[in-house]
């Protein structure tokens, strides 16, 4: 975290109404290296300010302030125009959002050649060191059977979850073809199960997320790192240190 005589990350929360938004408003203001400029969510505000912090819903967007960095935790039919905003304004973006299709996919990789831009499907260390390992247990067990669980809580739109897919895809690099399946109960954060199987062992490696709050710290300190950075695709691990 930079001191109080640095300039502070000027952020545009987008999908502010929601359960990682409320996180991402709550640990801003916690800091002295960001500050929240303008909140965005699908529906029309009750409050145009809250706690000094300007509401806009997202037929409004064009109206939002200079923000530096847009961190969108919202959904796929949110995505488009908060990436195309940050593209007029010049500012990086740093999105969670899951379940995109490709042609989005395709967008954000065409868009890294005009702004500073991470997206990723799990914001948490944990995360990171488990997709290693994945790849890893992969390259080490050919032949084995590898499937993927994931539980979450009952709201959750997308499956598998945007984490699940990355964990495959690590599976795969690793030489693995991953089965997937999918839980919904409860309030359940966010857990995935990557296990391998042969006739007489198993290895399973598991994360559980029981708290938001390492998504959205994990997308706040991203954000103060890439603003200001050259156009690119970034990934969560070169903005770690
Ligand atoms: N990468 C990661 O580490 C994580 C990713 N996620 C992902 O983040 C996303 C949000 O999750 P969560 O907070 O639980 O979801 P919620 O449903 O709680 O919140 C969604 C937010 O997006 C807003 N929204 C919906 N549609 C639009 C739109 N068209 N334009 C602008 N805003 C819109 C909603 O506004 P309104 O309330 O007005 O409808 C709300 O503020 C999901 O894709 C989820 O998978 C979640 C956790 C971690
Ligand atoms: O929607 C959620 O809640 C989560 N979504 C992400 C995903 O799809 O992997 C990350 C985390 O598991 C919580």
């Amino acid at each position: 975290m930079s001191d109080h005589t640095s300039p502070q990350t000027r952020i545009l929360v987008h999908g502010a109404s929601g359960r990682m938004g409320q996180a991402l408003l709550r640990l801003a203001s916690e800091r002295n290296d960001v500050v929240v400029v303008a909140a965005v969510q699908r529906s029309q505000p009750a409050q145009r300010v809250v706690d000094g912090v300007a509401h806009f819903a997202a037929s409004e967007l064009h109206g939002a302030p200079a923000f530096d960095v847009a961190i969108d935790f919202s959904l796929p039919q949110g995505f488009d125009p908060i990436l195309a905003l940050c593209e007029e304004r010049g500012a990086a973006l740093v999105s969670g959002t899951t379940g995109l299709e490709a042609p989005q996919l395709s967008a954000l990789e065409s868009a890294s050649q005009r702004i500073p831009l991470l997206w990723a499907a799990n914001f948490s260390l944990g995360v990171a060191i488990l997709s290693e390992l994945v790849e890893r247990a992969a390259q080490a067990l050919p032949g084995w059977d590898c499937d993927i669980v994931e539980s979450h809580h009952v709201h959750k739109k997308d499956a598998p979850s945007g984490t699940a897919l990355a964990l495959g895809a690590s599976a795969v690099l690793g030489g693995a073809s991953p089965r997937y399946a999918s839980l919904r109960a409860g309030d359940i954060v966010g857990e995935h199960l990557v296990q391998f199987t042969a006739p007489g062992e198993r290895i399973e490696l598991v994360h559980r997320a029981t708290n938001r709050d390492i998504f959205a710290r994990g997308a706040l300190h991203a954000a103060a790192k890439l603003a200001g950075r050259a156009p690119g695709r970034y990934r969560l691990r070169d903005l770690l240190a």
